[in-house]
């Protein structure tokens, strides 16, 4: 008991998704005599579920984060794993497998409301007693009222899109994880990258007059609008980019490893689909983006700033169109300010 009191310690002790699963799998792992337990992310994309590990412990080793080699990679496809498929399918909370070689899986989806993306998976060399599977459940209802409270600390309350307290750490983390990529390729911060190169993108999104929606219709409709906004953008971009209220009517985007030209259909199709939606009572809104590729070489200070900057350049010139910076800067539209300040715009 006083191992089970000190892993639930552990587990509440965090503010943090990716501590929180390191923590709940080294108590699943011990508590529950595992011969490995796993942190799985249930990712939905176009209608497809798919099946990604993103922590995992085995008996006698410590607790891990999975990296995946390529951050576009979806995963596995869930029809790889039937005995979850059909839990997920049946909303049940448990399913189990014992396969030819006398390998016995729990699987454990994370429900939180209607909607599941995370599952605890379990290989284990002899069947549970009762007791260890009221353990277990106990475990996974704390992580999963603490998945639920992370979750709400990080979204905005209006539109349920991340808030710029979660911007800041991905950005960071963003920023850490490519410039440890860069180190592995000495000299790569003087080479010029080819224009096709993937790279790490952010655009700031900002909407068009909104003022004369709150003034002309009231702040009921411009919310609803913030709001529909949002699941356009939810709808528009890619599941393994990630889209954040900055507050008002200000939205930011990260996008993952792609070329400047898919970065700009991309950022291109979600302008249209705001301009060809119909919003209750308002009718047309558009908007305009300011975008910029990250480099673990500038701050996110300076980053953002340019993405500001390029975004000013597409209010005052029309608006309702999305602006490179880079391209910008070479086409002599706007002056690149070389400065070593992080406070170069503000
Ligand atoms: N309904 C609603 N309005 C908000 C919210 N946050 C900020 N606003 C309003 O958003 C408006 C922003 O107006 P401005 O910054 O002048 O910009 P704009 O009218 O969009 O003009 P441009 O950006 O130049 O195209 C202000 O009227 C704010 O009161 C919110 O949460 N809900």
């Amino acid at each position: 008991m006083d191992s089970l009191l000190k892993h639930m310690v552990d587990m509440t002790g965090h503010r943090d998704h990716t501590m929180l699963d390191i923590s709940v799998i080294s108590a699943v792992q011990e508590l529950a005599r595992a011969s490995q337990t796993r942190v799985l992310t249930i990712m939905h994309v176009r209608g497809q579920q798919y099946v990604r590990a993103r922590a995992s412990i085995c008996a006698g080793g410590v607790a891990r984060m999975e990296e995946p080699a390529d951050v576009n990679a979806l995963g596995e496809p869930i029809s790889s794993y039937p005995a979850l498929a059909a839990c997920i399918a049946r909303n049940d909370t448990s399913a189990e497998s014992l396969s030819e070689d006398g390998k016995r899986t729990l699987w454990l989806p994370i429900w939180i409301g209607e909607k599941v993306d995370t599952c605890l998976e379990i290989l284990h060399p002899t069947p549970y007693t009762s007791d260890t599977i009221h353990v277990i459940g106990g475990i996974v209802s704390v992580y999963r009222n603490f998945q639920n409270l992370l979750d709400y600390s990080e979204r905005d309350s209006l539109t349920g899109l991340l808030n710029r307290k979660t911007f800041d750490d991905q950005l960071a983390k963003m920023l850490h994880v490519t410039a440890e990529q860069e180190s592995l390729e000495p000299g790569r911060e003087e080479r010029r990258q080819p224009s096709d190169a993937e790279k790490q993108w952010l655009a700031v999104v900002d909407v068009d007059h909104f003022k004369l929606v709150n003034d002309k219709f009231g702040h009921l409709y411009g919310d609803e609008v913030l709001i529909l906004i949002a699941n356009l953008m939810q709808s528009s971009f890619r599941s393994q980019d990630r889209v954040f209220r900055f507050g008002g009517e200000e939205f930011v985007v990260l996008l993952r490893s792609t070329t400047l030209d898919n970065a700009q259909k991309i950022i291109d199709r979600f302008r249209t689909n705001v301009e060809s939606h119909d919003f209750p009572q308002v009718g047309q809104v558009t908007v305009s983006v300011g975008f910029v590729s990250i480099s673990p070489y500038e701050s996110p200070v300076i980053i953002l700033g340019h993405a500001d900057q390029a975004l000013y350049y597409a209010k005052s010139h029309g608006r309702n169109q999305a602006c490179h910076y880079d391209q910008l800067v070479s086409g002599g539209l706007l002056h690149a300010v070389a400065s070593n300040d992080t406070a170069e715009f503000f």
